[in-house]
């Protein structure tokens, strides 16, 4: 029994392959590390002294602690940078922050009724977290991760997101500029992955909207005249359970959805700083082209002093002369 079925996950039409499934001693693994290519990696034991953080645990441990709280009239958490919402715009988001203790957090997800505003509890873990979590924490077998963080060369650990969801909860597809080692503790996550090189397919707004990351289209009901090549999109799909570990390459686009009837789902992504020297080689790579344009982007609205006015100029440089 894999612990999950098919119907369990939402319908797409998308076309998707497997992602490698390999133990944590499997030479492989450090080769599809330093490749950024993705690789759900069994057996590293990372979060496996932490499997007692559920929600009675975690009450009992973070009852006071203020935690940072989505709420969403549906399904779909899609994360905004607020810094980015500025006074004309009208921006109306699904989901919202709506912080509150941990106890609170709990007795909603326990007292929930269909139709009820969903809750995604997405609360970063640092020292203020109740002393117990601390020794917790050290007790994440840091030796394996950090000795991938050396043999990949990449960045300081810049965070660890505790995230803690409902069943049937969607973050949307979006990409990060960290790379991110994920682990599951309780429940199974479905992700969708897609490489940098499918950016045309996946329309992710401007950089300089509060969806900065996102993608435009709605994986539930595509907008094929908007978003055309969306059809030709070519993902890869993988079930994350407890204990496994998912490497997401940075810029890779993701979508993760907790498992329909799956109870909720407890997971802590590691966060990691790119190559501390990323010297730009020849050819380029795909996600450096990633970074090349969102430079462009954000270079053309300092210079033009609107962020509103680089559409326009981008078509004015493309259009009838590259086209
Ligand atoms: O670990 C990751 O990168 C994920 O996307 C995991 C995802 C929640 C991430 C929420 C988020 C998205 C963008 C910016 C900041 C926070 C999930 O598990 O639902
Ligand atoms: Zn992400």
């Amino acid at each position: 029994m894999a612990g999950w079925n098919e119907s369990q996950l939402r319908k797409y039409n998308i076309k998707m392959e497997k992602i490698p499934t390999l133990q944590y001693d499997d030479p492989k693994v450090d080769s599809l590390l330093t490749n950024n290519k993705p690789v759900l990696i069994k057996g590293s034991k990372l979060v496996s002294r932490v499997l007692k953080w559920d929600l009675d645990y975690l009450t009992e441990h973070m009852n006071s602690t203020c935690c940072n709280v989505l709420i969403s009239k549906n399904h779909k958490f899609k994360y905004y940078d607020q810094k980015k919402i500025t006074p004309n715009m009208t921006f109306k988001p699904i989901s919202r922050p709506s912080p509150m203790i941990f106890s609170e957090f709990a007795k909603q997800i326990k007292d929930w009724k269909k139709g009820d505003s969903r809750l995604y509890m997405q609360q970063v873990l640092n020292n203020s977290i109740s002393q117990r979590i601390v020794n917790d924490f050290v007790k994440f077998n840091w030796d394996w991760i950090i000795s991938k963080q050396n043999v990949c060369k990449w960045g300081s650990l810049t965070s660890n997101l505790l995230l803690i969801a409902q069943e049937g909860n969607v973050t949307p597809c979006h990409y990060d500029e960290q790379q991110n080692m994920f682990a599951s503790i309780r429940g199974y996550k479905r992700f969708i992955l897609f490489p940098p090189s499918e950016f045309e397919c996946l329309y992710p707004h401007p950089v300089h909207h509060p969806y900065d990351r996102q993608s435009q289209v709605e994986f539930d009901n595509p907008d094929y005249i908007k978003f055309p090549k969306f059809k030709e999109a070519r993902g890869y799909e993988v079930i994350v359970g407890p204990e496994d570990v998912l490497y997401i390459p940075m810029y890779w686009f993701h979508h993760v959805e907790s498992l329909m009837h799956g109870g909720y789902t407890v997971s802590i992504n590691f966060w990691f700083k790119a190559e501390s020297v990323e010297k730009i080689e020849y050819p380029l790579l795909d996600h450096h082209k990633i970074v090349i344009m969102r430079n462009v982007e954000k270079m053309l609205a300092e210079a033009l002093h609107d962020p509103s006015e680089v559409g326009t100029m981008l078509k004015t440089i493309v259009l009838g002369r590259y086209t």
